[in-house]
């Protein structure tokens, strides 16, 4: 079966340098989409990836989606591609993301976040190696080695990069939305590439993702900066209630302490009980993943349970604090906790936010502070969970075993790209997940890496995904 499939993989052999060369390129441009400064950068990043496609033969445009909401910036535009219109081959649109987290080497950087830095080991770091710009370029790539072996590439290509995915995809649901039935129209199927392994050495397929409510809680009172020693003792501080605020959100045990939310979470069927045995995942793939063994429990059930199927609550920083070396004896006037609720089905997010706002302003009236407080959704994006009994699955598991030599393990993901949802809608077509990257990348974190043989045997994935996809009989 996919008898071209051996050249194509000898062919992304010989370009590996090449395309390890891309990868640097783009970990240089640092487009973090949550820091207004680098909005050049993330636009610079979108039209880096449009010059590329370009180049490749792809007809490209550079969807503009207007204003940030609430600011004056511009949203970096989403870029919308095509690669083949040949009406005998199936459609397959793929989706990812070009920005990446806020990243500094202070933050404990090995080296520079935004130097593609590749260790004896194959460890390839740098900020969005593995999220999401690997995958993404993986894309290109597969086009490129079919180009350069002569192979005919098997199916129309469909891409939409977008520039803010790790801001909650500001814009990105009303162009979705509206294209469903035009740039989209032809999709016979939706692959996104913006996940990884459960571990280190068994690929994976997923099903489905965690939901994101991400909040701030804004509580000020003085109107300036104060001198602790001159007003300590005297003015209310804002940091002192925000920081009780925020203690009674969740527990040590990752208890959600907010009535309403556990109510909402469906409850465990018998059939889903004997789900988590079969899935290749250890404590000590974890504990390595981690850095650590601060686990909340200690077997894998409980763990992959509570990252899949149950909400998580997590407290993400205080803007406005204090946060440097040193000992600056300040009392600031005003802070803003940021935290998000990871959801889960049957969640739905107006009642989880309604639940949310209650539970926060009866915390702080019980406080009785005369300070001001605000309480409010920053972004939502909702739990997606699929069906992986159809074509577009069968295609990758078989691309999975011929790449990687053994059958993958059907996963749900803790993590959220709430745009799939978007697309299944939109499309009414199945989405597949399909990762690159390993459970030890540290996407997010410090030293985000994406192994080279992760990258290299990842472009061959996802182009023998393609060519079974072709051979695939509809159900
Ligand atoms: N690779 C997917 C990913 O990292 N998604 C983000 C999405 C998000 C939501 N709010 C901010 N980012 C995630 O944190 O899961
Ligand atoms: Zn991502
Ligand atoms: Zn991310």
């Amino acid at each position: 079966m996919a008898p071209q499939l051996d050249g194509y993989f000898q062919k992304v052999d010989e370009l590996s340098d090449k395309f390890i060369d891309r990868l640097r390129q783009a970990v240089a441009i640092p487009s973090v989409s949550a820091e207004a400064a680098r909005r050049p950068d993330v636009v610079r990043m979108g039209q880096f990836l449009a010059d590329e496609l370009t180049k490749l033969g792809a007809s490209v445009e550079l969807r503009q989606l207007g204003k940030q909401e609430g600011t004056d910036l511009d949203l970096p535009p989403v870029v919308l591609a095509r690669y083949g219109n040949d009406k005998s081959k199936r459609t397959i649109l793929v989706y990812g993301h070009y920005d990446v987290q806020p990243a500094q080497k202070s933050d404990g950087w090995d080296t520079e976040p935004f130097e593609l830095v590749i260790k004896e080991d194959g460890r390839m770091c740098g900020r969005g190696s593995t999220d999401d710009k690997g995958p993404v370029l993986g894309w290109l790539n597969a086009i490129e080695a079919h180009q350069v072996a002569g192979i005919d590439f098997p199916v129309n290509l469909l891409m939409c990069f977008e520039g803010m995915e790790e801001y909650g995809s500001d814009g990105l649901d009303d162009l979705v939305y509206a294209e469903g039935k035009g740039f989209f129209a032809d999709a016979d199927a939706v692959c996104i590439s913006d996940n990884y392994w459960l571990g280190t050495e068994k690929p994976c397929l997923t099903y489905g993702l965690r939901g994101v409510n991400y909040y701030n809680i804004e509580v000020s009172g003085p109107g300036a900066d104060l001198h602790s020693g001159v007003f300590g003792g005297t003015a209310q501080e804002p940091m002192t209630d925000l920081v009780r605020i925020m203690a009674s959100l969740v527990d040590s045990e990752g208890r959600i302490l907010i009535p309403g939310i556990a109510e909402q979470v469906a409850p465990v069927t018998p059939d889903e009980e004997g789900l988590y045995d079969g899935i290749s995942f250890s404590m000590e793939t974890l504990y390595e993943s981690l850095g650590s063994k601060t686990t909340i429990f200690d077997d894998k059930k409980r763990t992959l349970m509570a990252r899949w199927r149950f909400p998580s609550l997590s407290l993400h920083g205080i803007e406005g604090a204090f946060s440097g070396s040193g000992a600056k004896t300040v009392i600031p006037a005003k802070v803003i906790g940021k935290f998000s609720i990871r959801t889960v089905p049957n969640m739905e997010i107006e009642k989880t936010n309604e639940a949310v706002v209650r539970y926060v302003e009866e915390v702080f009236s019980k406080l009785g502070s005369k300070n001001t407080l605000k309480v409010y959704p920053q972004h939502c994006g909702r739990w997606w969970v699929a069906s992986p009994n159809h074509w577009n699955f069968s295609a990758a598991a078989k691309a999975t075993e011929r790449v990687w030599g053994v059958k993958p393990d059907f996963t749900r993901e803790g993590g959220s790209i709430p745009v799939t949802l978007t697309f299944e809608q939109a499309t009414g077509k199945n989405v597949l997940l399909l990762p690159m990257g390993s459970s030890t990348d540290g996407a997010h974190s410090i030293n985000e890496k994406l192994d080279k043989r992760n990258y290299i045997e990842g472009i061959k994935l996802l182009g023998a995904y393609l060519h079974y996809v072709a051979e695939e009989p509809m159900n």
